[in-house]
């Protein structure tokens, strides 16, 4: 029972009530309207923003009686966008009800849930839509193609976009709010749990964002910081991960114990360490001063580690290029090894070196590295800078590109402006363009063309490696590979 001013209501935190996906949330709202109007526009935004059985506003005679119900529910979710969101109850005199509320509520939600459930493709996992803000169509299209393949390689499934071409970010919500409830009720229909934004949420936003909806939030750096925590294999990879997780939250913390429970959750709750509810600040900080230390000491192992490497004086080859290019398949192959690659983005997070042999009883080392990508987020670059100083130690590049990505020339722009970034462009470098397999004759020859100086395999075919195996054997023994493959 709520009692409220002449012209509104406030309604509390029903966190007694948990919104669950898919379903509605087991409350009703009935409320007078003085005025006498009929359902608004807030009131059909609660409804579909809380999620409610359903919203009913009673108008009354000027004695005060009850005079008229007028009723709206959530409808089941349809494909086609076009039907309505909203049902409306008949019912509508005070003194004669005919509907069986509860029976009426619990079949409307039992199809709701069937509905949704057809609407996801599969089975397993959680569903995202996604938002952002976009200065153009062409940005919006690159950009959410880009966070999808991060998304899907976070292991969560996508189910709709809700982007927003506009000039400028809201400064509050970052997407307008009539947007961003767009994309909350869009959500809220599909049964999704997440939705992930391009732009990266600045502590306040993120605040904002969720103080506006239950659901979970995240945005393109949380979602990079937890790809990046479940594939961090080495004990260095790990710290640095944390501890980029703890400085991203930190200054998140909000005074809502509910929304740091989001913020620090991450996707199927693999924040950071065992840190939950009860974290604070002091133990945050704690756990960093920790990391840094410990991290301090890998640093030095690893120091010398390469110190005994660079003794060797053997030719060091990295093989650079963006993320999902191909670069992990192409170790393999070349070296014959295994090491773990998938189609995913950010596959590999730790640097593995293999060695290969050239004729003459000649060792070449080949390290694979993190995959590239535009815009890494300032303190990931950090993160990783550590895989990515190494690139100082190589003696040459192998930049892979995968030509068979639509926007393969705007990646391998960002590679180059992030090698400019660290000082390296000098390096010598061989342009690899890999799946060669993935393209149609005619647009690999026009592709050539335009790149002469490159070399082109499909890295799963070593037949495919000879021109560039040439142009690493002269440039460190001025001989080919003349009885390389024998
Ligand atoms: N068709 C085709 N697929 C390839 C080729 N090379 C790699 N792939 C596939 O591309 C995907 C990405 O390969 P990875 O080797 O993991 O790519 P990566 O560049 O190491 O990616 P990250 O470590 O995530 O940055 C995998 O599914 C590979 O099987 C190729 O020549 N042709
Ligand atoms: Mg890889």
């Amino acid at each position: 029972m709520l009692a409220g001013s002449y012209d509104s209501i406030m309604i509390p935190v029903l966190s007694r009530f948990k919104l669950v996906s898919g379903r509605l949330r087991g409350l009703r709202l009935i409320h007078t309207h003085p005025k006498g109007d009929k359902l608004d526009h807030d009131d059909m935004a609660d409804l579909a923003l809380l999620r409610l059985d359903s919203v009913t506003a009673c108008t009354m005679n000027n004695k005060g009686y009850p005079l008229f119900l007028d009723t709206a529910y959530i409808l089941p979710p349809e494909n086609d966008a076009s039907q309505s969101e909203f049902g409306y109850l008949e019912d509508s005199d005070p003194y004669n009800q005919k509907t069986d509320y509860p029976l009426f509520i619990e079949a409307l939600d039992d199809e709701i849930q069937r509905k949704t459930k057809q609407m996801h493709i599969s089975k397993d996992g959680e569903y995202a839509v996604l938002t952002g803000v976009f200065k153009s169509k062409e940005e919006c299209d690159i950009n959410l193609d880009e966070l999808e393949e991060l998304v899907r390689s976070a292991g969560v499934n996508i189910i709709a976009r809700v982007p927003q071409v506009k000039k400028e970010i809201h400064p509050k919500y970052v997407a307008g709010p009539g947007k961003l409830r767009e994309a909350v009720i869009k959500a809220l229909m599909t049964g999704a749990e997440y939705i992930i934004f391009d732009n990266s949420l600045s502590p306040s936003q993120s605040r904002a964002v969720s103080e506006f909806t239950e659901l979970k939030i995240l945005d393109r750096t949380q979602l990079i910081l937890d790809i990046f925590a479940r594939r961090a294999k080495s004990n260095e990879g790990k710290i640095r991960v944390e501890l980029a997780q703890l400085k991203y939250i930190l200054p998140r913390l909000g005074a809502k114990d509910d929304s740091l429970s989001r913020l620090t959750g991450g996707i199927g709750g693999r924040g950071p360490g065992e840190t939950k509810l009860e974290i604070d600040k002091r133990r945050i900080n704690d756990r960093i001063a920790f990391l840094n230390d410990k991290l301090k000491k890998a640093e030095q192992a690893r120091d010398i580690q390469r110190a005994r490497r660079e003794k060797n004086s053997i030719p060091v080859v990295s093989i650079i290029g963006y993320t999902n290019a191909g670069k992990s398949t192409l170790l393999n192959s070349l070296t014959k090894s295994d090491v773990y690659a998938d189609n995913l983005l950010f596959a590999t997070l730790d640097t593995s070196s293999k060695r290969i042999r050239f004729p003459k009883e000649r060792d070449v080392i080949v390290t694979d590295t993190v995959g590239f990508i535009r815009d890494l987020p300032a303190n990931l670059a950090g993160a990783f800078k550590s895989t990515l100083e190494e690139l100082h130690n190589a003696d040459m590049f192998l930049h892979v590109v995968d030509i068979s990505d639509k926007h393969f020339k705007k990646h391998i722009k960002s590679v180059e402006k992030v090698l400019e970034e660290m000082d390296l462009q000098e390096k010598e470098r061989i342009i690899v363009f890999n799946k060669i397999d993935k393209l149609i004759d005619e647009k690999l020859d026009e592709i050539r063309k335009e790149y002469s100086d490159a070399v082109y395999i499909s890295a799963f075919k070593r037949a495919s490696f000879d021109d560039m195996l040439n142009k690493i054997g002269y440039y460190f023994f001025k001989e080919g590979i003349e009885g390389f493959n024998d």
